[in-house]
């Protein structure tokens, strides 16, 4: 097992919101068992004050990290989003000051794209509404407003790893797919990509967004788009609670412009189970409203746990950073025999030059040497025989343009 500059036990590990034991399990595995788990996220106060003595921080779409997060977190190395979002996180606050960034892309795609379609079925059917009034007695049966879902147009904005995946399952029942991407994407089955949203908009008998949180998807559908929306038609969103005007959607549901919606995702969501929850969706017909549930199933969070944990104990003991969100990605093979130095630095000229000079005085050969940058900070890591990575590590420390250095033996 590799040792790092800091016994393994102290390196304090702090998991938030609830994140699957199969990452604890992971850390656990790999020598890290200094490892506490919360169930919530915590209040802002109460966050900055617990990431003070936190190596690495493992969070999910509710904690909030600011740059005054990261400036309360002096000794933090890597930050695991146990999640596919990483909006809720200031990662240029976090680059700054040499904070790896993981997420897991993936793992959850196939939940939250199999809710969706659930939620189509349910809402065409009108199910909430008979649902609810079945449970206090009462007996809706009819087939009005009441459909099947093959054969409607299913219109899907954001074609990426959810999008598209909704794409083969809603074909699969007989649904007509088409979408709307910023990017020119390969069309799975017999979908079809369309130019505007607006076009979507029109076309749509169920529109579902699947968008991540950007400036361009901030309030994406409002009042206007959901005019531009048919009658009677669905809007679902299981993105982010920023991409959706929440009153007009309320008026849309009100008039009977649409037949209904699923919101998993709002402006402001609880920040614990204890919390109300405060919508001017509650109480509507044919509105399904969860609790930001879409990735939550039992599946998905043990691929997350145990995808984001090993990123993370990755880095930790080898300095791989491939997939973070906003390091240069560093791709490095096992060290045995070696000292492995981690060198983060501002990218600016002279920087490389004065750390080959550290070892040509110190006259330590250099076995390997990697180098990625991107356009505002460097990422060397050096190889050198084992036990001479103490006669540098000072040094390196004074570069002028170094933001923080490691060793591994
Ligand atoms: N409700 C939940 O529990 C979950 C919600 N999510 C949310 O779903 C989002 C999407 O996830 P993925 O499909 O994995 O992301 P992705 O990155 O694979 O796909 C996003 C797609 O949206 C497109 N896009 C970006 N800006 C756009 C714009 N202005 N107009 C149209 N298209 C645009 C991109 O080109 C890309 O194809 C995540 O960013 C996350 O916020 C993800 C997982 C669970
Ligand atoms: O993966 C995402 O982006 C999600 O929105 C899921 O968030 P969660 O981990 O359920 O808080």
């Amino acid at each position: 097992m590799t040792k790092t500059s800091l016994d393994k036990n102290k390196i304090k590990i702090l998991l938030l919101e609830g994140i699957h034991p199969s990452a604890v399990e992971v850390l656990k595995q790999a020598g890290y068992t200094n490892v506490e788990t919360v169930a919530g996220a915590l209040p802002a106060e109460e966050l900055k004050a617990r990431v003070a003595d936190v190596h690495f921080l493992g969070i999910r779409s509710r904690t909030q990290l600011t740059e005054e997060v990261f400036e309360a977190a002096h000794k933090l190395v890597a930050v695991g989003a146990f999640c596919i979002g990483t909006n809720q996180i200031d990662l240029n606050a976090a680059r700054a000051r040499a904070v790896a960034v993981f997420n897991a892309p993936y793992s959850n795609t196939r939940s939250v794209a199999e809710l969706v379609l659930a939620e189509a079925i349910l809402l065409l059917r009108g199910i909430p509404e008979k649902n609810i009034v079945a449970h206090r007695g009462g007996w809706l049966k009819s087939a009005s407003n009441s459909y099947e879902i093959r054969g409607k147009t299913l219109g899907i904005v954001g074609y990426g790893s959810i999008g598209s995946q909704l794409s083969v399952l809603a074909e699969s029942l007989g649904m007509h797919v088409i979408f709307y991407d910023v990017i020119t994407k390969l069309p799975l089955g017999n979908a079809h990509q369309v130019h505007s949203l607006n076009e979507l908009l029109a076309q749509s008998d169920i529109v579902s967004l699947h968008v991540p949180e950007l400036a361009s998807t901030k309030w994406m559908i409002g009042a206007k788009e959901i005019a531009a929306m048919k009658e009677g038609s669905i809007l679902i969103n299981a993105s982010r609670g920023t991409v959706v005007e929440i009153e007009p959607l309320a008026e849309a549901i009100k008039s009977k412009k649409l037949l209904g919606a699923a919101i998993d995702v709002f402006p402001v969501e609880p920040r614990t189970n204890k919390d109300e929850f405060i919508s001017p969706l509650r109480g509507l017909d044919n509105v399904i409203l969860t609790p930001h549930i879409g990735g939550s199933t039992m599946e998905a969070q043990a691929n997350i746990g145990l995808e984001v944990a090993e990123k993370l104990a990755k880095y930790s003991d080898n300095g791989t950073t491939t997939t973070s969100v906003n390091f240069p990605e560093a791709a490095l093979p096992a060290h045995p025999g070696r000292d492995r130095i981690l060198h983060i630095h501002r990218n600016v000229p002279g920087v490389m030059t004065a750390i080959n000079q550290i070892f040509s005085e110190a006259k330590i050969n250099i076995a390997a040497q990697y180098l990625q940058t991107d356009d505002s900070i460097g990422y060397v890591v050096i190889d050198v025989e084992a036990g001479t990575a103490d006669k540098v590590k000072d040094a390196l420390k004074e570069v002028p343009g170094t933001v923080r250095t490691r060793v591994l033996f």
